[in-house]
Parts: structure tokens; sequence; C-alpha cells
């Protein structure tokens, strides 16, 4: 009855017919992100799937998904799954907290206090120390040796997260196993998120928790709580012993003080201080690495690009050098490759979808509230009516002066790799300086070949986070004569 009504009430887009009860679920298959592509191919750019009880709308156009940023308001909430609920201490974080004060709040504190470019220049430190880590560890360990390239770059961004969230709280061995034992669970945390649970679609099943995800949810969470326990235990003393006289504080320590400062407009309760650490382990980890694998296997398919970001770096940096920070603004081939990446492969190529406050117009259909929206990046990104050759791996296509337009702010509706509107990846000014500054420091200070035996494989395999699905497996020679620069 209420199914009835709804449908009747509304000027529903168009979209494919499902069972009943279920609805399309059935049929979504394993690439969620071309499913909904090849559906946009049959019922053009604005189409309603039923998933179970709820209605889902699938833009895939850059004229909707303007219409979406110039109505912003009306399609900034979030509808997250049970899993995402669970594993954010019931949506007390950025992503999945409904749009209103708290979220503004919450945003506020991330933004300024720990993402701004004066807390970013200090964290520097931070960043470079696990960067040079890492060189040094595959310089002398694994040099001419088979490695596991996305392995080596998930380690190494993860470290780098955690020891900007809690660098100095934890230290030596025991903060090694905390920093591994919570790579292993973000993983856990990421394919959870991403599993097709069908008590997010029928409410009524959602008692019976029939696949467990809630319960696997419930598990990882309760272990990444007690780790965050006592990280943040483990500050609180040395807050109270005064014992340090650090010029860096980590982010952990900035949340403490601004959980006890006590008044409503910045202070945060313990819940959302963990939300907001959650955030930034799970929202950063996987997304910054995966786009630099990516980056990487496509550079290895192109050795002409290959050439050009390696001669980039040999002018500016030059041989005697590590990469530094400063550097670069100035290697606009290599921003350029990163760009074409993201437009072929976006690491989050449904976005974050997002969920209408209210009954709104959308290209002139009804959207009711509570429907869920979500702008497919993907299909707009390779749409044969906005890029020329769409499929085809072309970073020039970022370096003429019409390209400026393409920011990663979602600026142009034709490219959002970070989102768009007040919702936009409120991380991007971190991942960009840390996925450039590792993977410029990676091409420059080694040659990369494929691992004998083995060949460059695009394919990829859908979640939250698109990746390769097969490994890329490459072979590191040192490029630099100077051992001292790793
Ligand atoms: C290559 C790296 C990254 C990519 C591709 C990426 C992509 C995205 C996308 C597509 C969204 C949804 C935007 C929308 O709804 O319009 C998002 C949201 C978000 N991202 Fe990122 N992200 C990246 C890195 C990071 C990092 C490093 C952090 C934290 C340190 C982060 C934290 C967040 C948070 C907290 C949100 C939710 C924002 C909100 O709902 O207000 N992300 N990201």
């Amino acid at each position: 009855f209420w199914l009835l009504q709804t449908i009747r009430k509304h000027n529903l887009p168009p979209g494919p017919r499902g069972l009943p009860i279920l609805g399309y679920f059935p049929f979504l298959g394993t690439h969620l992100h071309k499913t909904f592509t090849e559906l946009a191919q049959v019922h053009g750019p604005i189409y309603k799937l039923w998933l179970g009880q709820k209605i889902y709308v699938v833009i895939s156009s850059p004229l909707l998904a303007k219409q979406i940023r110039d109505n912003d308001v009306a399609f900034a909430n979030r509808d997250p799954v049970i899993a995402s609920t669970v594993l954010t201490y019931g949506a007390n974080d950025i992503a999945f907290s409904p749009y209103g004060p708290e979220w503004k709040k919450l945003r506020k504190v991330f933004v300024r206090e720990l993402l701004s470019n004066s807390r970013l220049d200090a964290s520097y430190v931070v960043r470079k120390q696990e960067v040079g880590k890492a060189l040094a560890d595959v310089y002398w360990k694994k040099r001419g040796e088979a490695l596991d390239f996305g392995q080596l770059v998930f380690t190494t961004i993860s470290n780098t997260i955690l020891s900007m969230l809690w660098g100095s709280t934890i230290h030596g061995k025991e903060g090694e196993k905390f920093f591994s034992r919570v790579r292993e669970l973000s993983s856990e945390f990421v394919a959870l998120q991403g599993a097709a649970n069908v008590s997010d679609y029928i409410p009524g099943l959602a008692r019976f928790d029939l696949q467990g995800i809630e319960r696997k949810s419930r598990r990882v969470l309760e272990v990444l709580d007690g780790i965050f326990c006592t990280a943040i235990d483990q500050r609180r003393k040395k807050l109270v012993e005064k014992a340090e006289k650090e010029t860096t504080k980590d982010f952990l320590q900035i949340l403490l003080e601004l959980k006890s400062r006590g008044d409503d407009a910045s202070s945060i309760t313990e819940n959302q201080l963990k939300g907001i650490l959650m955030d930034a382990i799970i929202g950063g980890t996987d997304t910054t690495s995966t786009t630099i694998e990516w980056t990487m296997a496509e550079l290895m398919q192109h050795p002409d690009a290959m050439q050009k970001v390696i001669k980039e770096l040999d002018e500016v940096v030059g041989r005697s050098y590590a990469v530094e920070e400063f550097h670069l603004p100035k290697l606009c081939y290599l921003d350029a490759a990163i760009k074409e990446t993201f437009r072929l492969h976006p690491t989050v190529p449904i976005l974050v979808p997002r969920s209408a406050r209210g009954d709104c117009d959308l290209g002139g259909y009804t959207i009711p509230k509570g429907a869920t929206v979500v702008i497919n990046a993907f299909a707009i990104q390779r749409d044969p009516y906005l890029w020329d050759s769409p499929l085809e791996f072309r970073p020039e296509r970022f370096l003429d002066e019409k390209a400026s337009k393409f920011d990663y702010l979602g600026t142009s509706s034709q490219y959002l790799p970070f989102g768009t509107g007040r919702r936009v990846c409120p991380g991007l000014p971190m991942a960009e300086r840390m996925l450039k500054h590792f993977l410029a420091s990676l091409l420059h200070t080694f040659e990369w070949r494929l691992a004998y035996g083995t060949q460059i494989d695009l394919t990829d395999k859908f979640g939250i986070v698109v990746k390769l699905e097969k490994p890329l497996v490459l072979v590191p020679t040192p490029r630099l004569a100077n051992p001292e620069l790793y």
C-alpha cells in the first residue's frame, strides 16, 4: 500500500522493472558502477531503481549533477547502510551524519583544525618520514625483487595517516603492532560497507541480520574501539603529565583539546572524536593508495607517458635530491597523469550516495523524501559525448588551457572524483599532497619494470573503493646514485 501510494503521488523517473519485494536487487551484478552505466544507456540520464523498499535515483549527466549542486542543501543528507552506521558509532562522524549543525561542526573541526594548509605544512615532517622509511625499505630489502606494489603503497599510506593521527602517542614495537592491526581491520571495514546486505533494503528483515553483516561490523568496531581507547588513554596521560615539548601536535592531541573545551560551538563528544578518527583512517587510506596503484598501472601500460613523468622529475627535482612537497606544483605532467587516472578510474566511482531531505524536483521528475541519490561519476567521466576518445589514457587532455576548469572540487560537473557541493571530500588537500609526493618519490628513486611472466591487467573489482582485480607485481631498480637519498 505504501509503495503504491509513493508511486501514485510522485512523478518518479523511469526505470527498469524488478521482482516483487526484492525489486532490482537480484540484478545488480558484481560491478555496480558498470550496471548503473548500462542502465543509463537504456533508461536515460536519470532513472530510478527499487531495491527492496528503497528508491534509488541514479544520475549520469553533468547537467543533472550540476542541478544537484545548485540545489545542494536539498540533497545534503546521507542514507548510510547498516554496516556504516554501526562502524561510525551510530553515524557520529562526518561522512554519514545527517546534514545539520552537528555535521557542520564536525566538518569545520576537521577542515580547520586538521587539514588547513598550516596544519598540513606542520605534519609534512611525518609524511616525509614515512615515505623515506618506505623508500629505504625497498632499497635495502627489495631492490631487484618482485614486489606487490599495491601492498607497499597501502602499508605506507596507512602508516602515514596513522602517524599523523597519533604518531607520537604510541611508539616503537607497540606502535607497529597497533598500526598493523588497524590496517587489517580497515580492509575488513571497507569490505563490510561494500557488501550487499538485504537488511538495508528490506528493513523488516534487519532484525534477523540474515547475512551476519551487522554482527561482523560490531565485532570489527569492538576491536577498533579498543585500539582507539588505548591511544586516547595514553595521549591523555601525556597531556596530564605535560612531559613533552612537541612543536607538532598529532591530530589526536588536537581532537582531545577540542573535546575538553566545553563550549558547544566547537567541542565534540567522545564518540564524535572516534568517528572523526574512523573517517580519516577509512576515508583516507584505501582511496589514496588505490589511486596511486591505478596511476602506476596506467603509466606502466603507457611508456611514453611514463618517460614524460620521469623527464619532468629529472628537470624539476634533479637526480641529486629527494622529492619534496614544494616541488609538487611544478610537476605538471604528473598532475595531468593523476587527473587522467581519476577520470578513467574514479576511486569512488558512484561517490558517496546522498539522500533527499524532502520531496524535490530533479530533471522534471519528483525525487521523494528519503530517496537515495547516486551520481555515477564513472559514467560521466567516460561519456563519449563529453570526452574525446574517452577510453584512452591521455594525460595531455588535462594540460591545455580549457582543462583548468577540471579541478578536484567538482567545479565542472563533468569531472567529479572527489564529489561536489557541500559534501565534497574534505580530505582532498591531504590526499593530494600524500598521493603526489609518494608517487613522485617512487618514480624518482626507482625504475620499475613488470615482474617476469606478468602483464598489466586493468580489470577492476567493485567495492566502495574500486581496485585492480589482480595485484600489480613490479621490480624496482634504484635510479639515484647517492645511497643517502634512500
Ligand atoms: C584519493 C583519495 C580520496 C578520494 C578519491 C575521495 C573521495 C571522496 C568522495 C567521492 C566523497 C563523497 C563526496 C560527495 O558526497 O560529494 C568523499 C567524502 C569524504 N571523504 Fe574522501 N576521498 C579521498 C581521500 C580522503 C581523505 C585522505 C580523507 C581524510 C583524511 C577523506 C575523508 C572524507 C570524508 C570525511 C568524507 C565525507 C564528507 C561529508 O560527508 O561531508 N577522504 N571522499
